[in-house]
C-alpha cells in the first residue's frame, strides 16, 4: 500500500464519521454530551452555590466549598468499586435513564430546601448515583459500535465528556449575568445562583429522555468481571511497578503535579475571584479560561518548541505553570488573572499530554494499560484531596490586612497565600521531574530553545563521539591521531576515521570535490556531495563504532560544511544546517575540538593545494569566522585551543578537556590486544600516505582509507 502522509488524521476523521453513522451511538452520544455539559455546569453552580449560602465569613465559604468539592469527590473512592458490581446487575437503559432524571431531582431540590447540610448530603447523592452511572456508561458503548471501531468511538466520548467543560462556562457566565440584571430590574431580589441550579436540572432530564428513547439499545447488562477491579486495587499494584522506574515515576510525579495545580485554580476560583470583586461570572470566566488553556495546551503540545526534548518539555511545562500562578496569586486584577490562568492551563495542558505521550512510548506493552489505569486513579485521589484541602487551608489562613504607614493597607487572603503555596509546589515538581527525565544534561535549555525546530541534536547514547574541526593546516590530523593514540595506551577502543573520503563511496565523492580538475561546482552540488558522504560515513562507520561503545574520533564533520559551504560559499546556513544534519541523522559529537588558527599560518603548513585550499583569503576568513561562531553557541560541547602553540601543548589541552568524558566509555584492557588492531584498522592513517600527520606532504589521492572490518558494509 502507498504511504500518504498525513493518512492517520484522515482515518480519525473518517472512523469518527462512521461511528456517528451508526444512529443508536449517535443518539448515545448526544445524551452524554447533554449530561456532560449539565454535569459541568452543575459543578460550577455547586460550588456558587456554597460560596452563596455559607455563613461565618471568609473562612465559613472555604470551609462549605471545600465540603462541597470533598463530597463531589469522596464518594467516587469509596463507592466507586460498589458501582460496578450495582451496575452489572441491572438494565443498562434504565440505570442510564433514572440515573440522569434522579440527578434532575436532587439538583432541583438543592435550592428549594436552600441549607449547606442538605447541600452536602444531595451532593454526595448525586455522587453516589454517578458512580453506578458511569461504568454503565461505558459498559454500554461497545454494545454499540462494531469492534473495530471501539477505539473511535471511545475517543469521541472523552473529548465531548471534557470539551463540553468550555461551553458549560460559557452557560454558566451568561445564566449568572442574566440573574443579576434581572436582578436589577426587579425590586425582589433573586438568589444569585437558584436559575442555574434549575437550568441543570433541565439539562439532566433532557439526557434522561434521551437515553430513555433509545430503544434499540441492546438490553442487559455487561461490564465484565476483570474490568471491576477497584481504585485502591489500582493504585497499589501500579506503584510498585511505577517506583521502580526513575522515568515513569518522574512522568507520574510531574501528572499528578499538574492536576493538583488545576485543582487549587478550581477548588479556590470562586473565592478568589470574589476577593476580586468578580462575583459568579467572574467564577464561570475563570474556570473556562482554565479548560480553554488545558484544550490548547493539549492541541498544540506536540508542537511547541519542537527543538526542545519532550522529556524535557515535560517538566519545563509544570515550572511555566508554577511561575504563573505565582503572578496570579499576587496581582488583584481579574482581566489579567484570566490572561494568566490561562496560560498557567496551557502549560499544564502541554505537560499533560506530552506526559501521557511519554507514558504510551517508554512504558512496557504488558505494563501500559496498568500505568494508564494507576494513573488515573492516582489523578483522581489527589485532585479530590487538593480540590478539598486547598479551601481548607484558604480558611483556615484567613483574610488579613496589614497596616503600613505610608503605604496604605496590604490585605491577603487565604486562597492567594494557598495558590502561590501550590505554585511553588507545581514549579518544584516540574523541576524535579524536569532533573530526573533529563535526557540532554550538558546542554542548557536556553541553547535548546535557541536551535531552530528540526535541527535538535542527538547526542549518541553510547560510546564517545569526538570531531577535530579547524581550517587548512590547523593541526586536525596531528591532533586527532595523537589523542586516538593517548586513548588506546590507555586501553580504550578507539576508532580514528574522517570526512569527506571514509568509505568507498566517500573515496569516490572526495575525488570529485578536491581534484583541481573538477573545475567549478554550483555550490549546491558541493553541499550534496559532502552530505553524500557524511550520510554514509555516520550509518556504515560512525554509529556501528558508537553502538559497540567505541570512542569516535572525526577529523572533520558537520561543522566543515557549515563553515566552508554555508561560511565560505556564503549560502544560507540554515538551509545548509538542515541538509547537513538530516544526512547525519542529527548527530552530534559529545565534544568538538575547534583547532583555531590564522588561515595564512595554516596555510604556510603545506604546499599544495586542493580545490578549496587554493580558494582566496577571505573565504578562509569567513570560514574561520564561521566555526568561531559555531562554538560560541554552544559552549558546553566545543573546546577552542589556539593552533599556533606547539603540538605537544594542544594535545595536553585537548586530552585534559577529553577526560572527564571517558565516563562514557570503559576502557577495555582484556581486549586491547586484538582491538587495537582492529581500530587502527578503521583509522584513515594507516595506509602511509597522511594520517600520523607529520609527514606534512599531501596528495590528492590520499585517501584510501579502509572502514573497519566490523562494520556493517
Ligand atoms: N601546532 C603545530 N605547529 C606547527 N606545525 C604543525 C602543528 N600542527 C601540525 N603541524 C604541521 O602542519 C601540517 C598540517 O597538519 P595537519 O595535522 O595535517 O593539519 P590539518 O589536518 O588541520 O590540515 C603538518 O605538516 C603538521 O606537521
Ligand atoms: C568535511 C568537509 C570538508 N570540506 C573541505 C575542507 C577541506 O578543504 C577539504 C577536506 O580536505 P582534507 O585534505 O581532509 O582537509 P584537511 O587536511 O584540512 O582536514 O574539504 C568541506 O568543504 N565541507 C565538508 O563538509
Amino acid at each position: 500500500m502507498a504511504y500518504h502522509p498525513g493518512s492517520s488524521d484522515d482515518n480519525d476523521v473518517n472512523g469518527i464519521r462512521l461511528v456517528l453513522g451508526i444512529r443508536v451511538f449517535r443518539r448515545f452520544w448526544a445524551a452524554l454530551g447533554v449530561a456532560s455539559l449539565a454535569d459541568w455546569i452543575g459543578l460550577l453552580a455547586l460550588t456558587a452555590y456554597a460560596n452563596d449560602i455559607a455563613t461565618g465569613g471568609y473562612a465559613g465559604k472555604n470551609f462549605a466549598i471545600a465540603g462541597v468539592l470533598f463530597a463531589r469527590l469522596a464518594p467516587a473512592l469509596v463507592i466507586g468499586p460498589f458501582g460496578g458490581y450495582v451496575a452489572d446487575r441491572l438494565d443498562r437503559r434504565l440505570v442510564l435513564t433514572t440515573g440522569l432524571l434522579l440527578r434532575a431531582v436532587i439538583f432541583a431540590s438543592i435550592p428549594l430546601v436552600g441549607t449547606l447540610w442538605w447541600l452536602l448530603a444531595a451532593t454526595v447523592l448525586i455522587e453516589a448515583v454517578n458512580a453506578v452511572w458511569m461504568p454503565t456508561k461505558d459498559a454500554t458503548v461497545p454494545t454499540l459500535v462494531p469492534r473495530a471501531h471501539l477505539d473511535d468511538a471511545n475517543r469521541l466520548n472523552l473529548a465531548t465528556t471534557y470539551g463540553s467543560a468550555l461551553p458549560a462556562a460559557a452557560l454558566f457566565i451568561v445564566a449568572t449575568t442574566a440573574t443579576r440584571f434581572i436582578d436589577g430590574l426587579t425590586p425582589v431580589e433573586l438568589p444569585a445562583v437558584d436559575p442555574t441550579l434549575y437550568l441543570v436540572a433541565i439539562a439532566f432530564a433532557i439526557g434522561g429522555l434521551i437515553f430513555l428513547g433509545l430503544r434499540d439499545m441492546p438490553a442487559g447488562s455487561a461490564v465484565p468481571e476483570d474490568e471491576q477491579v477497584g481504585l485502591w486495587r489500582t493504585i497499589g499494584q501500579g506503584w510498585a511497578y511505577v517506583f521502580r522506574t526513575p522515568l515513569v515515576r518522574g512522568l507520574v510525579l510531574g501528572i499528578v503535579g499538574a492536576f493538583a495545580c488545576g485543582g487549587v485554580v478550581i477548588g479556590l476560583g470562586r473565592v478568589f475571584v470574589g476577593d476580586l470583586g468578580a462575583g459568579d461570572p467572574g467564577y464561570g470566566l475563570l474556570f473556562g479560561c482554565v479548560f480553554l488553556g488545558l484544550g490548547l495546551g493539549m492541541w498544540r503540545g506536540p508542537r511547541v518548541l519542537e527543538q526542545v526534548s519532550r522529556r524535557r518539555i515535560f517538566g519545563v511545562g509544570l515550572m511555566g505553570a508554577g511561575v504563573a500562578l505565582a503572578v496570579v496569586a499576587v496581582i488583584h486584577n481579574m482581566a489579567l488573572v484570566a490572561i494568566l490562568v490561562t496560560i498557567v492551563g496551557f502549560c499544564a495542558g502541554v505537560s499533560w499530554i506530552t506526559g501521557y505521550t511519554l507514558l504510551g512510548l517508554e512504558v512496557d506493552e504488558e505494563m501500559r494499560g496498568r500505568t494508564f489505569a494507576f494513573v488515573a486513579s492516582l489523578v483522581r485521589l489527589v485532585l479530590s484531596a487538593v480540590l478539598a484541602v486547598a479551601p481548607l487551608v484558604a480558611g483556615v489562613i484567613g483574610s488579613h490586612t496589614i497596616e503600613m504607614r505610608e503605604l496604605g493597607d496590604y490585605t491577603y487572603t487565604g486562597s492567594e497565600i494557598t495558590i502561590l503555596i501550590a505554585a511553588v509546589v507545581a514549579f518544584l515538581f516540574g523541576a524535579v521531574s524536569f532533573r530526573q527525565m533529563n535526557d540532554r544534561v550538558g546542554l542548557s535549555l536556553l541553547s535548546e530553545v535557541r536551535q531552530r525546530p528540526g535541527l535538535a541534536p542527538v547526542y549518541p547514547e553510547h560510546g564517545l563521539f569526538v570531531a577535530f574541526e579547524g581550517g587548512e593546516g590547523a593541526g586536525k590530523s596531528t591532533q586527532a591521531r595523537m589523542l586516538v593514540d593517548a586513548l588506546q595506551a590507555e586501553g580504550y577502543r578507539v576508532l580514528l576515521t574522517r570526512e569527506p573520503g571514509a568509505t568507498d563511496v566517500g573515496r569516490t565523492l572526495r575525488q570529485i570535490v578536491l581534484d583541481p580538475a573538477t573545475g567549478d561546482l554550483s555550490p549546491r552540488t558541493e553541499v550534496l556531495l559532502y552530505a553524500a558522504d557524511k550520510a554514509e560515513h555516520v550509518d556504515a562507520v560512525v554509529l556501528p563504532a558508537l553502538e559497540r561503545g567505541d570512542v569516535v574520533v572525526c577529523d572533520r564533520y558537520v561543522d566543515s560544511t557549515l563553515a566552508y559551504q554555508a561560511g565560505g560559499r556564503a549560502l544560507d546556513r540554515e538551509e545548509v544546517e538542515r541538509v547537513a544534519r538530516w544526512s547525519t541523522r542529527q548527530l552530534r559529537p559529545h565534544l568538538t575540538v575547534l583547532l583555531d588558527v590564522d588561515p595564512s599560518v595554516g596555510r604556510s603548513r603545506f604546499e599544495v593545494a586542493d580545490r578549496l585550499e587554493a580558494e582566496p583569503k577571505e573565504f578562509h576568513a569567513r570560514v574561520r569566522d564561521t566555526f568561531l561562531d559555531l562554538a560560541e553557541s554552544d559552549r558546553n560541547h566545543y573546546l577552542v585551543v589556539s593552533a599556533d602553540r606547539s603540538v605537544v601543548a594542544i594535545a595536553d589541552e585537548v586530552l585534559e578537556r577529553v577526560r572527564p568524558l571517558l565516563g562514557l566509555v570503559h576502557p577495555a584492557i582484556a581486549a586491547r590486544s586484538d582491538d587495537a588492531e582492529r581500530t587502527d584498522d578503521g583509522g584513515h592513517g594507516t595506509d602511509g600516505s597522511r594520517g600520523d600527520g607529520t609527514d606534512g606532504s599531501r596528495s590528492e589521492d590520499d585517501g584510501g582509507e579502509r572502514t573497519g572490518p566490523e562494520s556493517p558494509r
